[in-house]
């Protein structure tokens, strides 16, 4: 643990279950303010810039908290890295969820592959479940309406494709050429102004992350600007982080699909106090009466110990710290740590 004991800041580092994203570690930072605790965890390839949003949202859960829910369970997608079909079967019956979002076109890795695990994902679901998936923008045009065609013949219907290519122009020219709807993730989240993105003709669904987009009331604005029915989804989160994107799939007027919020699961240990993790039950979170609060044991477990990834964690806040857009309002222990 590191500076003023009031306001603790706690750099950690948790195995994963299975590969992620390209990663096997997710590591980033806990902090404290005057109203709970909140987290900072951009991926280490991030910007300073980019960063700094994702530190407002934990400013807004350390100092002033969130709107008041409107539900109190959120329905939630399995989530299938991309592994083996006897993996991605055992995930998805582990997992209890009714939805399943499979990630597809990793690499190394090929269509085979895909194939192979979406049909896995489709027989261990069942019929009346639904198949999702998610590409990360890494097909072409017309390698995106190729699989796409296969993937939708092996899970015999596909709920929807979450961003197949990089641009929204690409997404509008897939969503024209297939029948499955198209949902927009990177193209909202990593947009200059995400409230200005113009979906109408790319996107059935926007995918919305209120970790990256600098808070839960940001979030909310973003969603209402995209005009489109809204995922609340997970940007890999301890319980502490993830609390900010349940409170958010907790206070959209409308959660039409189930929500990406499941990812508690790929770690090994979560930081929540006992019975506080978000952990789905049943294909369900339950929204928190109060966020959870890290339990002693379980900081301690997770706390980094490489002293050359602290530094480098804590460097960053401190950066972050001053890129917000008003660094004051950030509790003062967060730059001396
Ligand atoms: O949506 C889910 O079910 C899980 C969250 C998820 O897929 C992601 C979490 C973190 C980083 C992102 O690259 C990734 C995504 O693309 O949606
Ligand atoms: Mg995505």
């Amino acid at each position: 643990m590191t500076a003023q004991a009031d306001f603790p800041v706690v750099p950690y580092a948790i195995g994963l279950t299975d590969r992620f994203r390209g990663i096997t570690v997710r590591e980033g930072v806990l902090l404290s303010g005057p109203h709970g605790w909140g987290e900072f965890c951009p991926f280490p390839e991030y910007d300073d810039a980019v960063a700094s949003r994702w530190l407002a949202t934990a400013v807004e859960a350390c100092t002033v908290g969130w709107p008041a829910p409107v539900r109190d369970l959120i329905p939630v997608n399995c989530i299938v890295p991309a592994v083996t079909p006897e993996r991605a079967a055992e995930l998805v019956i582990a997992s209890g969820c009714a939805t399943a979002k499979v990630k597809v076109a990793d690499r190394p890795g090929s269509l085979a592959d895909d194939l192979a695990r979406v049909e896995a994902v489709r027989s261990a679901l069942g019929p009346h479940g639904a198949v999702r998936v998610d590409a990360n923008m890494r097909w072409g045009v017309d390698e995106a309406v190729h699989a796409l065609r296969e993937l939708t013949r092996v899970a015999g219907e596909l709920e929807y494709a979450e961003q197949p290519c990089r641009t929204v122009e690409e997404l509008a020219e897939v969503r024209r050429r297939v029948e499955v709807r198209i949902a927009a993730d990177e193209s909202i989240r990593q947009a200059a102004d995400p409230t200005r993105v113009r979906l109408r003709e790319a996107a059935d669904v926007a995918v919305i992350k209120c970790t990256p987009l600098g808070g839960v009331r940001r979030a909310m604005e973003v969603a209402e600007s995209t005009g489109l029915p809204c995922v609340v989804s997970s940007a890999l989160e301890t319980s502490v982080g993830l609390a900010a994107q349940v409170a958010l799939a907790a206070a959209l007027p409308e959660l039409p699909f189930a929500c990406g919020l499941g990812t508690v699961s790929l770690f090994r240990e979560d930081v929540a106090r006992p019975g506080e993790s978000l952990r789905p039950d049943g294909g369900f979170i339950r929204v928190p009466a109060a966020a959870p609060v890290p339990g002693q044991a379980a900081l301690a477990a997770a706390e980094m110990v490489d002293p050359a990834r602290r530094a480098w964690w804590l460097a960053r806040l401190g950066r972050a710290v001053d890129g917000l857009a008003d660094p004051s309002v950030a509790p003062s222990a967060w730059r001396a740590a």
